[in-house]
């Protein structure tokens, strides 16, 4: 292999999403004499806009999808390869692309990401949602549908059965609550309202879409191994309307009907239907393409699933044969330098799990702001390496903060935001008014560890603050939540 190399770069980046183009960017502006190449399947990379530091560790930025020679001119070192790496030899320290080159490396780092864990695979009928593609797909398939069912209680499906208009919608989640992966129970009952209400204007309107294609790269036959993650307002550019067209108009005849505590125990497609003794089922729930029968006995006759199910990190089939220590969850393992198991490779994003002994405070989650914290960290670590220079682990992963939107209100979540971690030991202070705000404090012997800020609380600046200092809160009790009180004056 080695003698087959076309080149060797000093640092070899793979993956053109959020991770592995910050790494490109911290690399080449702290080692400009170095020779940097990006690998990535897509023909697009994927670059932050309109960065903002909204405090000390909660950021907010915007994600566009990009040309490569945008950061070819920006930095005249680095060199982008579009063509999925088929495999690595971390022996002999190179990468084969699928087009049959290969390239050494000194320093590589791994920013592959990660392709929906799909509830089963190859079905036409079930669809994932990640990139560009499978959005321009679920596009595409939703505006011929009357009923779609939603499976999973995370991010993408909160995002979806809010946003999706003209066409009934099952959604079928596992716990007792909605969105599990961000909120508890009394959160999700504040949100509820929310999903039976008239969509505001602003959220209501029919928007043009915004999202390229890209075009699958060769050999990336794999349906998601081309495209980097969709990110924040990824809808805002689609429209995610069904076939009942006056609905975009008229938003109470929006539909979302929910299914708690289930799992989904078969898919059928009509056909299969017709040949099964359940064949009465196809009969009471009218004629569908495809059918769903849930744990809890019920079946639904939809147009298409969505699978919402999480993601796994791409790490196969391009590492296979190398002794890479895997998470439990798939990751790649990285240490507190976002160094794998394997000699001079690095990996950040959703691609990589984070393996040192945390901050308290903080948890990895698959989301756009870690993977591009992660990408920033890895360049940064891979330069001092080169550089023989000492490094310690960032600020950034001391507290885990994020800010996104779930129905149309601002959602804040800092540290241990569902006691995650903290057994009984932890008690809870809520304030909501329904419609507005809904606030919680997790207190740990006194001092708080995380709240969730639902609405236009203005509080976050000053509970991440009080998270950071560690205070002992008991004195103030309940009046930490007290509206009357300007928490921001009273803490100065
Ligand atoms: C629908 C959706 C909505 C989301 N919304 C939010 C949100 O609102 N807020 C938030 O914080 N997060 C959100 N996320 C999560 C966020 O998008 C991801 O955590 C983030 O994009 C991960 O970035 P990454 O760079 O690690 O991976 P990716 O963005 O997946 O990039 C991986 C890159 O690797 C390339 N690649 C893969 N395999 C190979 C190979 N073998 N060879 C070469 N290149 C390869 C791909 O082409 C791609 O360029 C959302 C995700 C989805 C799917
Ligand atoms: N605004 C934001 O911040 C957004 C972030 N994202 C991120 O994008 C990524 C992909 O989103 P998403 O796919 O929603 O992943 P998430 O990890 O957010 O959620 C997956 C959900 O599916 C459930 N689940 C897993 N397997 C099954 C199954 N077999 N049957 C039923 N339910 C199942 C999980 O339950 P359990 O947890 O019990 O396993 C969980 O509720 C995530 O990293 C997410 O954080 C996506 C959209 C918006």
């Amino acid at each position: 292999m080695a003698d087959k190399k076309e080149k060797t770069f000093r640092f070899v980046i793979v993956g053109g999403g959020i991770a592995g183009v910050t790494c490109v960017e911290q690399l080449s502006s702290q080692v400009p004499s170095a020779d940097v190449a990006l690998i990535t399947a897509g023909p697009h990379i994927k670059a932050v806009t309109n960065y903002k530091q909204v405090s000390k560790t909660l950021e907010e930025f915007d994600v566009e999808e990009r040309p490569s020679s945008v950061l070819e001119e920006k930095f005249p070192n680095l060199t982008v390869i579009h063509s999925a790496v088929k495999s690595l030899h971390t022996q002999s320290h190179s990468v084969e692309t699928a087009d049959g080159r290969v390239f050494g490396y000194e320093k590589l780092c791994i920013c592959s990401g990660g392709r929906p864990k799909l509830l089963t695979q190859d079905n036409p009928y079930v669809l994932g949602i990640r990139d560009t593609d499978s959005a321009q797909e679920f596009q595409k398939r939703l505006s011929k549908a009357k009923r779609i069912v939603v499976v999973g209680n995370g991010g993408i499906a909160l995002e979806l059965v809010y946003e999706v208009e003209g066409c009934e919608v099952i959604w079928a989640v596992k716990d007792k609550a909605i969105g599990n992966t961000f909120f508890d129970a009394g959160a999700a009952q504040f949100l509820i309202p929310a999903l039976e209400a008239d969509k505001p204007e602003s959220a209501a309107t029919c928007k043009r879409t915004r999202y390229t294609t890209e075009e699958p790269a060769p050999g990336a036959s794999q349906t998601f191994t081309a495209g980097s993650a969709l990110g924040p307002d990824w809808h805002e550019g689609i429209v995610l309307r069904g076939t009942e067209q006056s609905l975009c108009a008229n938003p109470k005849s929006w539909r979302v009907s929910l299914e708690y505590q289930c799992e989904v125990e078969k898919i059928f497609t009509s056909e299969e239907l017709l040949n099964s003794p359940q064949q009465t089922l196809r009969l009471e729930n009218g004629s569908w393409p495809v059918y769903i029968q849930l744990t809890n006995g019920k079946t639904f006759g939809c147009d298409f699933v969505v699978s919402a199910t999480g993601v796994v990190p791409n790490t196969e089939p391009f590492l296979n044969g190398n002794n890479f220590a895997l998470a439990d969850d798939g990751g790649l393992h990285v240490d507190d330098h976002m160094m794998t198991s394997e000699p001079d490779v690095y990996a950040a994003g959703d691609v990589c799990t984070a393996c040192w002994e945390h901050s308290p405070l903080w948890q990895q989650m698959r989301l756009w702001t870690q993977a591009r914290q992660m990408g920033w960290f890895a360049g940064r670590c891979m330069a001092a390496h080169v550089l023989s220079e000492p490094i310690e682990l960032d600020f950034c992963f001391e507290l885990f903060s994020h800010i996104t939107k779930f129905f149309n209100y601002k959602v804040v979540l800092l540290g241990k935001f569902n006691g995650q971690g903290l057994g009984p030991d932890h008690e809870l202070l809520l304030r909501c008014t329904k419609g507005q705000e809904y606030v919680k404090v997790v207190l740990s012997g006194g001092r708080m560890v995380g709240a969730v800020l639902i609405g236009e609380t203005d509080l976050e600046e000053t509970f991440e603050n009080l998270i950071l200092n560690q205070m002992d809160l008991t004195p103030y009790g309940e009046e930490l939540l007290n509206p009357d009180i300007d928490i921001e004056d009273y803490f100065d």
